[in-house]
């Protein structure tokens, strides 16, 4: 398997809060990765530090070097643009050229009818939404999504589980934080549990049975486990 993200002992610490302590983790090409952990635990550090945007205070990471797909928790684009003008600036800025299967994307999100709509103005869903068909965009090997189904309908997030499930091809990996991690069950390759900046699960879905984790009962499963860590 090729790995597009590796992750060794990497620490990230802000005066006395370790926000990574010592997390060593990779993502590989086909792959749907998720990322979960209670509020807190490090995953916006772990995708910032993946992505290039924060430097580790100790460890290594490794990543392609080229252009990954970045979708934030923050939703990131221009307000005073539709969201037509953003896809077409962002294609300028990235040198994306994306075909079909780009506008299908669209339409599954359901942006195709939010094109003249100032990017603003959308609605806190559609924002998330377009601020993922932006990384979507340069079709990137890997993407690294930070908390993408946040304020997403039901119809939409489970569209945007089947679409990264789509996309994820054997040369191309998702790193994605969530909270959701019963919608992602279905297309999960990959589970990593954090808190307080270590790893507590990190685990392919096929191998789940041997973890503290019930791959039945997952979003139970790892609230209790992470409930049970912190009586300790
Ligand atoms: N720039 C920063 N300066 C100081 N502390 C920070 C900074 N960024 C993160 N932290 C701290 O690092 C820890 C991890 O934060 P992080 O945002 O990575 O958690 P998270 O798992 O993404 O949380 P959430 O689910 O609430 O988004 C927290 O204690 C946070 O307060």
């Amino acid at each position: 398997m090729t790995a597009l993200l590796t992750f060794d002992a990497v620490e990230k610490r802000y005066g006395d809060t370790a926000a990574l302590d010592g997390v060593s983790l990779t993502v590989d090409a086909g792959n749907v990765h998720c990322l979960v952990g209670p509020n807190g635990s490090g995953k916006s550090t772990l995708i910032r530090v993946a992505l290039g945007l924060t430097r580790p205070s100790g460890g290594t990471v490794e990543r392609p070097d080229e252009a990954l797909g970045c979708g934030f928790q923050r939703p990131t684009f221009y307000p005073d643009l539709t969201v037509a003008e953003n896809l077409d600036v962002f294609a300028r800025i990235t040198g994306a050229d994306p075909g079909d299967w780009f506008d299908d994307a669209l339409s599954r999100l359901r942006l195709d009818r939010e094109h003249d709509r100032l990017a603003g103005d959308l609605s806190g869903g559609f924002a998330k939404k377009l601020d993922v068909a932006l990384a979507l965009q340069k079709e990137p090997r890997l993407l690294v999504l930070d908390e993408p189904m946040s304020d997403v309908d039901d119809v939409s997030r489970a569209e945007l589980v089947a679409l990264l499930d789509d996309y994820v091809t054997d040369e191309r990996a998702a790193l994605v934080s969530t909270h959701r991690l019963d919608e992602f069950g279905p297309v999960l390759d990959h589970l990593t549990v954090v808190e307080s900046g270590r790893v507590l699960v990190d685990e392919r879905a096929a191998d789940l049975a041997e973890s503290d984790l019930d791959p039945d009962s997952l979003q139970r499963s790892y609230v209790d486990l992470v409930a049970a860590g912190s009586d300790d």
